[in-house]
């Protein structure tokens, strides 16, 4: 086609139809009444081979039309376009002779001449008309589909791709009839991405024994403490899981949902993104196998100039509908921050300071090399915590463990000192990450008891640094689990720790704070040393030479070890004649004698 046929056509049917309307238009607009009529075609509409200039002028018109009609409406001045099928000199030599008669124009005429009348309302309309028929034409538009989540989103083909059946689907079609109508359906979905910061997404979560017992392995849970086979072995008899296991439903959801676009101009990647702080909170009884759902929204970004705060907010219902937990997930991009977002803000649940004093109680376990390994199984497969090449693009000389790991270690050390491993005492608890762990690092947890709330705070011992801080657990009430009968032998020591044993059920705050508490019994003729070793925190008694079992079990600070002696020999000298070996400070029972005062015979 050459530039000519393509203007021709352009000024015969696009110019001319303007020329003729603009001429009318003035007179129209005074007398108040004007009908106007442009002539499309079925080649503009539907396109026809051949006929690309005819199709573009066809279709100009009926573009042309529309604004007429819109400029038109309020002078009285209808524009509506007639789509013909002609039999006309133009196509006599290409319609069979049958049908180009039965195109006669004078069948169409009376369409276009009640276009015309005063009695006829339409504007801005397509009538299609040939053979005695006529129908009108309308643009229509499919309800669509977002291809972005947030208003900071990029489109990509990708998204496009994914979602083009829903861009496609007509089946809830609307009609449109002017730009405003058009655009008003996109400054509602506008409206909604702006918002999407408080959108929720959904994930499902199913679960048994299996997860359980594996995220028990992961966060250090261990057969060789007898213990804890409630939390590794399905039929046992207390079989119970770990509080925090129940985070990973939600860092399930977390994962689901992409963090990358919540920052204005930003793209989040996974290589920025640490652990910052945690929270869960049960809220309801949790079913030991099943399903959880999970909604999770952010519910804020801060801006802390050498990151961002993403907080994500996360929600779980068991099967019946009910809600049963909480989470806080606190991420900290870094390097993603200084884009003027509040550095505060209301929706973060804070850490809390632990208290100013020694701590009551200290446990400490080593990890494994392949902790983070086996943690991963459960969920996390960020390969910050396995790929050394990903790990040294975050800016570290090898994985580090994740958070949530030696979260897991050291609320399970809690429950173990201050709840008798009942898991069921569990009700919330709240860590910051404040520097990464390696896996095969040993863990310190300072423990300090305010009533039902366990402050504390994890060390890498081998760096002496604080990795968790400001943390807590909130218990339902705290448990010290004394033996129906104590295991030691003699019945004078069983007598002792009976008493014991009932001191501290009357006053567990100050048992807390002692520990733990051995027993010699050095006999008269100095020839045997017998040793039972006491923990106050899990109420076992253990009987053995004081090198061995007790260092290994009762992992409180020296100075809270209290001695007990029968007899009337100074401990102190049996320790210097060799007979009883013990590392550490030695303190006679100072700290017991207000638990033992009260009895007379001892
Ligand atoms: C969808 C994807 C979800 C992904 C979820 C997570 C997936 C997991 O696989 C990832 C992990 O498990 S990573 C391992 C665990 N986490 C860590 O090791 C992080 C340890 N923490 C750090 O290194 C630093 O605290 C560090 C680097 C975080 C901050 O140190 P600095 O930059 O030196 O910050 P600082 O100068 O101390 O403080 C600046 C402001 O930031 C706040 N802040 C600091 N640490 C924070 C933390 N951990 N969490 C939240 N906020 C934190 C400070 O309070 C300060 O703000 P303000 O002045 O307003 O108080």
């Amino acid at each position: 086609m050459t530039d000519q046929d393509w203007d021709l056509i352009h000024q015969v049917h696009v110019k001319g139809s303007f020329k003729t309307s603009q001429a009318a238009f003035p007179i129209f607009k005074k007398q108040g009444y004007g009908r106007i009529i442009m002539t499309s075609s079925v080649a503009g509409l539907y396109g026809n081979f051949g006929q690309a200039n005819y199709s573009a002028a066809k279709m100009g018109l009926v573009g042309l039309s529309h604004t007429v009609a819109k400029e038109g409406a309020k002078y009285n001045i209808h524009c509506n376009v007639i789509v013909p099928t002609a039999g006309s000199r133009l196509t006599e030599d290409i319609l069979p002779p049958d049908l180009f008669a039965e195109l006669r124009p004078e069948l169409i005429a009376p369409v276009v001449a009640f276009l015309c009348h005063e009695s006829c309302q339409e504007n801005g309309s397509i009538i299609e008309s040939a053979a005695g028929w006529a129908g009108k034409c309308a643009i229509f538009r499919s309800n669509g589909a977002l291809l972005r989540s947030t208003v900071v989103d990029d489109v990509t083909v990708e998204k496009v791709r994914d979602k083009w059946d829903q861009i496609c689907d007509l089946s809830n079609a609307k009609r449109m009839t002017s730009a405003q109508e058009s655009t008003g359906a996109l400054m509602e979905a506008l409206e909604g991405l702006k918002n999407k910061v408080e959108e929720e997404t959904v994930d499902t979560y199913e679960f048994g024994s299996k997860d359980a017992m594996l995220y028990a392995l992961g966060v250090g849970a261990s057969v060789a403490n007898p213990q804890e086979l409630q939390y590794l072995y399905e039929y046992h008899e207390n079989y119970n899981i770990l509080p925090t296991f129940y985070i990973i439903p939600a860092m399930q959801a977390v994962f689901a949902s992409s963090i990358e676009n919540v920052i204005p101009g930003k793209t989040i990647s996974l290589e920025q993104v640490l652990h910052g702080e945690h929270y869960i909170e049960f809220l309801g009884e949790i079913p030991l196998e099943g399903k959880l759902t999970t909604k999770t929204k952010v519910v804020e970004v801060l801006d802390k100039g050498t990151g961002a705060v993403v907080v994500i907010d996360a929600e779980s219902y068991d099967e019946n509908g009910q809600l049963v937990l909480r989470n806080q997930c606190v991420t900290f991009a870094v390097k993603a921050g200084n884009f003027g977002g509040p550095r505060t803000g209301t929706k973060t649940i804070s850490c809390q300071p632990k208290p100013n004093r020694n701590p009551d109680v200290s446990l400490t376990q080593k990890t494994s090399i392949d902790q983070a390994a086996l943690y991963r199984l459960s969920g996390d497969r960020n390969p910050l915590h396995i790929d050394p090449s990903f790990a040294a693009v975050s800016g570290y000389d090898r994985p580090i463990l994740h958070g949530l790991c030696t979260l897991g270690f050291s609320v399970r050390i809690v429950l173990s000192a201050f709840a008798g491993h009942n898991a069921s005492l569990f009700t919330a608890c709240k860590a910051r990450f404040v520097k990464p762990v390696l896996p095969g690092q040993t863990l310190r947890v300072d423990m300090w008891r305010e009533d039902n709330r366990i402050h504390f705070e994890t060390i890498a011992v081998e760096t002496n640094t604080v990795v968790i801080a400001g943390a807590y657990v909130d218990l339902k009430s705290v448990s010290i689990t004394m033996p129906s009968k104590p295991s030691s032998q003699s019945l004078k020591s069983d007598a002792i720790f009976e008493f014991i044993i009932e001191e501290v059920k009357k006053n567990p705050q100050k048992a807390k704070s002692i520990g733990g508490v051995f027993l010699y019994k050095i006999t008269k003729d100095k020839k045997e040393a017998k040793c039972w070793t006491m923990d106050l925190n899990k109420g076992e008694v253990y009987e053995g030479e004081p090198t061995s079992k007790a260092n290994t079990t009762l992992t409180v600070a020296d100075e809270d070890f209290i001695l007990l002696a029968e007899g009337k020999l100074n401990p102190q000298q049996a320790f210097m004649k060799g007979k009883l070996k013990i590392t550490g400070n030695i303190m006679l029972a100072q700290k017991l004698q207000p638990l033992l005062k009260a009895n007379a015979k001892l």
